[in-house]
C-alpha cells in the first residue's frame, strides 16, 4: 500500500487500444495506464481502481458510458463472472481483429520487430462449442464451476457455451458429494464422440461420482491412474489420421483448427527425403505424424511419460522417428544431431532459457515456433533474433474464440 494506492477510485474513461489479457488500454487523469477488462476500444466507461501501481492501475468495468458499435450482448449468462471468456461483449470478426492487433503490438514492444510479418488471423471454423476438452472445479456443495477471473474461487455454472454439443449433454448429469477434495474434473470427447472423464485429486483413494451417459472414467493422483470404467484414452482423428490420447497426455483443444496448423506447417516448412526434423515437446506426435513422411530422419521431445507413451503407439508406423523423453532443457544441450528444421510448441512459460539456448546452439536453418501466448513468445523471438533469425511470416490461429487467448506459428530463418 504505497502513496498511489487509490483502491475503490472511480474515473471515468477512454479507452485507446486492446492489451494482451482481455483488457483494454485507457489513461487515468494522471497519465497512468489503466488496463479495464470487458470493454473495447473507442469506449467511454466508468471503472472503479482494484489495483494501482507507480506506473499503472487495473480496474473493474462498472458501466459503459458511451459503447463502441462493435459491441453485443454476451451469450452467456455468467459471462464477467466466470473467468472462463473475455470477448463474449463483442461479435466474432471484431474479437479476431482485436487478436491481430494484439499480436502486432507484442511482437513490437516485447521483440522489437518494428514491422512484424503477419499474416491475417485463421479463424475457427465454429466460434462456439468447439472445445474437445472442459476443465471443471468443485464448489463447496460439489457443483461444476469455473474460477472467478483472477481468482481461485469456483463461480458453479448452469450453461458454457464453448464445449461441444455431446460435453454439455454429459456434464450437466454429473454428480459429486459435497468436499470431496477434487481438483479438477476434466471431460474430453474423441473423434467417434466417445466420452472421457477424468477425475483430479491429491488423495489416492477414487471418489464417489455418478451419471447416466456411457463414458470411460479415470482417477489421476499422484499414486497414479486408477481407470474406474471403460477406457483410459480417447482416439482423435485429424485430417484422417487417428491419434491414441491418454488421460494425463495434452491435445490441442479446438480439432479442426489443430487440423488448419498441421496444414500450415506442411505447407511453410521445406521439407524433402533429406531433412532432418526436431520436434521439441511433440506431445503425443500431432506435428510429428505429418511431418515425419516428408523427411528422411525426425526426432522427438517430450517430457510427459504418458504423452511419450502415446507418441510411440502412434508414430509406430516410422522406422526413422526416434523420441527423446525428457525436459527440453535437459534433451537440447546433450543432442548430438543438426536439425535442418526444428518445430517447437512450448507451453505457455515458452521455452526455458537453456533449452532456447541450446537450440540456437544446434544451427537450425529453419525453424517453426507454435505459441500459445504472445507475451513468451515474443520474449523468445527476441533472443532468436539476436542469435540471427529472421521472423519470416507469423500466422495467428484462432483456437480459442470467446477468450484473449492467441495461438501462432511462427516461421523463422537463420542467417546464412
Ligand atoms: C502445447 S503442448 C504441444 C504438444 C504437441 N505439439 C501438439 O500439438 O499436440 C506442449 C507439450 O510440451 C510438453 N512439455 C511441457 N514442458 C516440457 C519441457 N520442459 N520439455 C519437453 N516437453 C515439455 C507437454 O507435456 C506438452 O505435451
Amino acid at each position: 500500500m504505497g502513496q498511489h494506492d487509490l483502491s475503490h477510485a472511480v474515473y471515468e474513461v477512454d479507452l485507446l487500444a486492446p492489451a494482451h489479457g482481455g483488457v483494454c488500454l485507457g489513461r487515468l487523469p494522471d497519465g497512468r495506464a489503466v488496463f479495464v477488462p470487458f470493454a473495447l476500444p473507442g469506449e467511454r466507461v466508468r471503472v472503479r481502481l482494484i489495483e494501482s501501481k507507480r506506473t499503472y492501475a487495473r480496474a473493474e468495468l462498472l458501466d459503459v458510458v458511451q459503447p463502441a458499435p462493435q459491441r453485443i450482448a454476451p451469450r452467456c449468462p455468467h459471462y464477467g463472472l466466470c473467468g472462463g471468456c473475455h470477448y463474449q461483449h463483442t461479435d466474432y470478426a471484431t474479437q479476431c481483429a482485436l487478436k491481430e492487433t494484439i499480436l502486432r503490438e507484442q511482437l513490437q514492444r516485447l521483440a522489437g520487430i518494428p514491422d512484424p510479418p503477419l499474416r491475417p488471423i485463421v479463424r475457427s471454423p465454429q466460434p462456439w462449442n468447439y472445445r474437445n476438452t472442459v476443465q471443471f472445479h468443485l464448489d463447496a456443495q460439489g457443483r461444476l464451476g469455473y474460477h472467478r477471473a483472477d481468482s481461485h474461487q469456483v463461480v458453479a455454472i448452469q450453461e458454457c457455451h464453448l464445449p461441444e454439443p455431446v460435453l454439455n449433454q454429459v456434464w450437466p448429469q454429473l454428480e459429486f458429494e459435497p468436499l470431496l477434495g477434487l481438483e479438477r474434473v476434466e471431460l474430453r470427447v474423441g473423434s467417434g464422440e466417445e466420452v472421457l472423464l477424468i477425475l483430479e485429486s491429491r488423495d489416492p483413494q477414487p471418489p464417489e461420482f455418478s451419471v447416466d451417459f456411457p463414458l470411460s472414467a479415470v482417477h489421476l493422483s499422484p499414486a497414479g491412474t486408477i481407470v474406474l470404467a471403460g477406457e483410459d484414452f480417447l482416439v482423435m482423428e485429424v485430417l484422417g489420421r487417428p491419434f491414441k490420447v491418454s488421460a494425463p497426455s495434452f491435445f490441442q483443444v479446438n480439432t479442426a483448427q489443430a487440423a488448419a496448423m498441421v496444414q500450415h506447417l506442411l505447407d511453410i516448412l521445406p521439407l524433402t527425403p533429406q531433412t532432418t526434423l526436431l520436434d521439441v515437446y511433440c506431445g503425443v506426435g500431432l506435428f510429428t505424424a505429418f511431418l515425419a513422411p516428408k523427411v528422411g530422419h525426425c526426432l522427438g521431445v517430450e517430457v510427459s511419460p504418458s504423452a511419450c507413451e502415446d507418441f510411440a503407439v502412434n508414430l509406430d508406423e516410422f522406422d526413422h522417428v526416434a523420441l527423446y523423453q525428457g525436459a527440453a532443457e535437459e534433451v537440447l544441450p546433450w543432442l548430438d544431431v543438426h536439425p535442418d528444421v526444428v518445430v517447437v510448441d512450448p507451453p505457455r512459460a515458452g521455452m526455458a532459457p537453456a533449452a532456447l539456448e541450446a537450440l540456437i546452439r544446434l544451427e537450425p536453418p529453419f525453424l517453426a515456433y507454435v505459441s500459445c501466448d504472445p507475451a513468451t513468445l515474443a520474449r523468445d523471438l527476441r533472443q532468436l533474433i539476436a542469435a540471427g533469425y529472421r521472423l519470416v511470416q507469423i500466422t495467428p490461429f484462432d483456437l480459442f474464440p470467446q477468450t484473449y487467448h492467441i495461438e501462432s506459428i511462427s516461421l523463422l530463418v537463420r542467417a546464412a
